[in-house]
């Protein structure tokens, strides 16, 4: 039998960083949402009590540093599961941009292998699984748009913002998560997003309410670090974006476009920079 799941990538319409923990991590106050990049992954069952993942991108590992292997050991181990699977990841999303790819991998195989493996584990549960993985992966369990806080993994579901062109441009180089926290110094931040302001703009459905509360403070170590991150981002507001931010820890830039008729143009001005460049739209 085999199952198939799709691992869209998500953007960060605001991300706020309250303060450091004392375990490393910081507490965060994140807005997210899915866009139509997705990866696509194919899970067969094995007879062997075996774990093999293939892809046919060849720069991610297939080993257990992949975090599609990690959800799968996980979840064998914690529902003593003896069969094994094999899981092919067809790649979409960009690697270490920002977009979760790696994350929503890991959470599409939790939900593929609760359904092979008919294990009934609820929504809240595969969300606590997924935290053991990755602060994102809870949030990519789900899905939809949320407010994300803690370390990212909880969440508070509310409606999707109003449909609009996102235009995603990544700069060819990698940027660590870890290295961006590691650099940010949270309690000297002079400017943070008003995430009251971000969810009101959403509920009321208002894009230039949307538009006008963008902001990510971790854009402040890595602009900072790669000034190519802002060099797209002042080429992408050139070029008539409505919007622009980084996503993430990045390098992935967004511009959120209202009009289709100014697409195009967005598009072509920035491919004359950066190879990749994508058209989507927010999933709703
Ligand atoms: C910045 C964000 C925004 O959505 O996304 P990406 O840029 O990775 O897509 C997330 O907070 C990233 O989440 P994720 O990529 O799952 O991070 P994890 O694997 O849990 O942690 C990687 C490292 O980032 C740091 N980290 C992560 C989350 C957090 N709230 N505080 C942290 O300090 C820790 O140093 C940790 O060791
Ligand atoms: N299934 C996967 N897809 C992408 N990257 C993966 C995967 N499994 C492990 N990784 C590793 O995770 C790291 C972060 O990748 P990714 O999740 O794409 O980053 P980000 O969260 O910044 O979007 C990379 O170093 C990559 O090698």
């Amino acid at each position: 039998m085999k199952v198939y799941e799709k691992a869209p990538a998500k953007i960060n319409l605001s991300l706020d960083v309250l303060r450091k923990r004392e375990d490393g991590f910081h507490e965060v106050e994140m807005i997210m949402t899915m866009v139509d990049l997705a990866d696509r992954l194919e899970m067969e069952e094995l007879p062997r009590d075996t774990i093999i993942i293939s892809s046919q991108a060849g720069y991610i590992p297939l080993d257990e540093k992949n975090l599609a292997f990690q959800a799968a050991k996980l979840i064998k181990d914690r529902y003593d599961v003896r069969k094994g699977v094999y899981i092919h990841l067809d790649k979409k999303i960009p690697v270490a941009a920002g977009l979760a790819g790696g994350s929503s991998d890991a959470a599409a195989t939790l939900r593929g292998l609760n359904r092979l493996w008919g294990l009934g584990i609820s929504e809240d549960e595969l969300c606590t699984l997924g935290a053991e993985l990755g602060s994102d992966v809870p949030f990519c369990v789900t899905g939809g748009t949320a407010i994300a806080r803690g370390r990212g993994e909880k969440l508070e579901r509310i409606n999707n913002p109003p449909q609009c062109w996102v235009i995603l441009a990544k700069p060819p180089i990698n940027v660590s998560t870890a290295d961006v926290y590691g650099k940010l110094r949270a309690s000297e931040l002079k400017q943070h997003p008003s995430t009251a302001a971000m969810l009101s703009a959403i509920s009321s459905g208002s894009f230039p309410g949307i538009i006008s509360n963008l902001g990510n403070v971790l854009e402040t170590v890595t602009l900072q670090y790669y000034p190519e991150v802002l060099q797209l981002k002042q080429i992408m507001q050139r070029l008539g974006a409505d919007g622009v931010l980084m996503s993430g820890s990045g390098p992935t830039v967004f511009g959120l476009v209202s009009k289709e008729a100014k697409v195009s143009r967005i598009y072509n001005g920035l491919r004359g920079f950066c190879k990749e460049v994508y058209v989507v739209r927010m999933l709703t």
